[in-house]
């Protein structure tokens, strides 16, 4: 589904990701973790083209994207919902249009169908009766389901999710985790999450990769990992197992 192989990508001398190489499978959880700055928000944003690797090839759906100029990243990149850290939702605007804004700017659909869409959408991510409502009247925790229904909208294949549950607190943290699981498995998208916390990718990953210097240190399912001798790796279950 996306394949990176000896992907590397430079900041001047600075190597961020150092020959890396991985095969995310179709319809897979799969966690990136890693200690700040080793490069795993810059691996996403390789995959929707907002980055371009100095060296190495990003295959997606059957394609070497690496080289794809704008035009050619554009189907790319619709195949891609991205879900920011922040849910970033205009101010301004209702929920309804919040969520019915990127289905216009996308497509030309008529107005029921939009309707129907973005009633969906929030269906999925359970919240009703806000639709007329503006960001400010909605908790944090509303705010990035409304983002995340903003991103379903779209029907994405692949849902990339940077660090969703940072600044959560546990309670939001563990819906926020559910509906990232459930949507991935209703929606049949294969999603990638970044993020720091171990406790989170043993409960919904179906594999895990750690990162570390812009190079995979270990990768396997969550009881692989459980098991893994690696140092960095027994760091982050330690702290997982204090939480
Ligand atoms: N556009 C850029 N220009 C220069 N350096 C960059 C750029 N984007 C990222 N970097 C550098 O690349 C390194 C990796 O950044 P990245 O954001 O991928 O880290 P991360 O693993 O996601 O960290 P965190 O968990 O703190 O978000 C950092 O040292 C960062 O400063």
């Amino acid at each position: 589904m996306i394949e990176f192989k000896n992907l590397v990508k430079k900041f001047g001398t600075r190597t961020v990701l150092n020959g890396l190489s991985l095969n995310i499978r179709e319809g897979e959880i799969i966690f990136v973790l890693g200690t700040s700055g080793t490069g795993k928000s810059v691996l996403l944003k390789n995959i929707v083209g907002l980055m371009t690797p100095d060296e190495g090839e990003i295959w997606i759906d059957g394609q070497e994207v690496s080289k794809f100029t704008e035009d050619q990243y554009l189907p790319i990149r619709k195949k891609c919902g991205m879900v920011f850290q922040h849910p970033a939702l205009f101010d301004s605007l209702t929920i309804f249009e919040n969520v019915a804004f990127s289905l216009r700017r996308h497509y030309q659909l008529p107005e029921t169908e939009i309707t129907e869409k973005v009633k969906t959408a929030l269906k999925l991510v359970h919240l009703h009766g806000v639709e007329s409502k503006k960001p400010a009247q909605i908790s944090y925790g509303m705010q990035k389901r409304v983002s995340l229904a903003r991103t379903i909208a779209l029907q994405p294949k692949i849902l990339l999710f940077d660090e969703p549950t940072t600044g959560l607190d546990p309670v939001t943290t563990t819906a926020v985790n559910q509906l990232i699981q459930d949507l991935s498995r209703e929606l049949k998208t294969t999603s990638v999450v970044v993020s720091h916390d171990m406790n989170c990718a043993l409960s919904i990953a179906d594999r895990i990769v750690v990162l570390d210097k812009g190079q995979i240190v270990a990768l396997g399912t969550p009881d692989e990992l459980k098991r893994s001798e690696i140092p960095l790796v027994r760091d982050f279950l330690a702290e997982a197992l204090t939480v």
